[in-house]
């Protein structure tokens, strides 16, 4: 069925508008898109970010501490899959990639008393921030560090065991050529008919746009000034990725919103990409991965 672009958006209580269509660019985005191709970083300074990609983030949490993302009281408006289960049923829950823990600790505030949450994370200064939070309860936790790149994940879980596992704005960071790992690792941890939930940065969002000539490492994929690296993504992209790993799709989208801070006169648009994607309960995965 044909859609028209606005059959195709959908505004939330927030605000947020989730549309299934790349951004126009203006001329002048155009022009700084283009801008950014005249100084590219050479292979080698390339290959040296991804060789020290545990050590700039870890730096980076040395640096900023907890202090630098803030929690993210937003994913049990987003997902629904946080919620819709009965009150006395166990859920594991894996966070990939959890930074200070602005994820998970929001969830342990509103309760949830019948999750059980794994988080993980390649900085150690990371995981000692969550370890060292006020709200971190060993009877109800385990932070600990994985690279998601590599199989050391399942040192500290069981393969099959995770009923939701979350990758937020995570996988930007990794280089493209490790995602397939990725999301075979997040696969592999997922109990059959479990859910991955998504987020991160979109095609054309403004911090793309923003970035001047000598940050490029390859199309969509930068270096900010710390060493950390940023990749924005489109709907198809993602949308192939966790297909090939044998998900099945139960949401992928562009979100829009916007940034507001009144007393600082900020009003910036955003776009991220949103997914939700379920390990399949009939075995159809498992053949396809088989055949991979
Ligand atoms: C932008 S932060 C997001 C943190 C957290 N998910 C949140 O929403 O606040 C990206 C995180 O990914 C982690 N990370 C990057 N590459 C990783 C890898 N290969 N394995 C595990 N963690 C990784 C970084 O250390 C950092 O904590």
């Amino acid at each position: 069925m044909e859609m028209t672009i606005d059959e195709s958006k959908h505004v939330d209580d927030n605000g947020d508008i989730f549309v299934h269509r790349l951004k126009d660019l203006t001329d002048e985005e155009k022009q700084r898109l283009e801008a950014q191709n005249s100084r590219i970083i050479p292979d080698t300074k390339a290959a040296r970010l991804e060789k020290e990609a545990k050590r700039h983030w870890d730096l980076f949490y040395k640096r900023n501490e907890t202090k630098f993302f803030k929690d993210r009281h937003w994913t049990t408006r987003e997902f629904q899959e946080l919620i819709n289960f009965k009150a006395d049923e166990r859920i594991t829950f894996l966070e990939l990639g959890c930074g200070v823990g602005n994820m998970v600790f929001p969830l342990v505030q509103e309760g949830f008393s019948n999750f059980y949450f794994y988080a993980c994370d390649f900085s150690p200064r990371a995981v000692e921030f969550v370890k060292s939070n006020s709200l971190y309860d060993e009877s109800r936790m385990k932070a600990f560090c994985a690279d998601l790149t590599t199989d050391n994940l399942f040192e500290n879980i069981e393969e099959g065991c995770v009923d939701i596992a979350s990758l937020i704005f995570v996988l930007s960071a990794i280089h493209p050529e490790a995602w397939s790992k990725v999301a075979q690792v997040a696969y592999r941890a997922l109990r059959p008919g479990g859910v991955l939930l998504f987020r991160d940065y979109g095609r054309y969002d403004m911090a793309q746009l923003r970035f001047k000539p000598g940050h490029k490492i390859a199309d969509n994929f930068y270096m900010r000034q710390d060493g950390t690296r940023s990749y924005y993504y489109t709907e198809e992209e993602l949308q192939n990725l966790f297909t090939n790993a044998g998900f099945e799709i139960i949401m992928n989208t562009y979100v829009q919103r916007r940034t507001v801070n009144f007393k600082e006169g900020i009003d910036v648009p955003r776009i991220f990409v949103q997914g939700k994607y379920r390990k399949p309960s009939n075995g159809k995965a498992e053949m396809i991965q088989i055949w991979q």
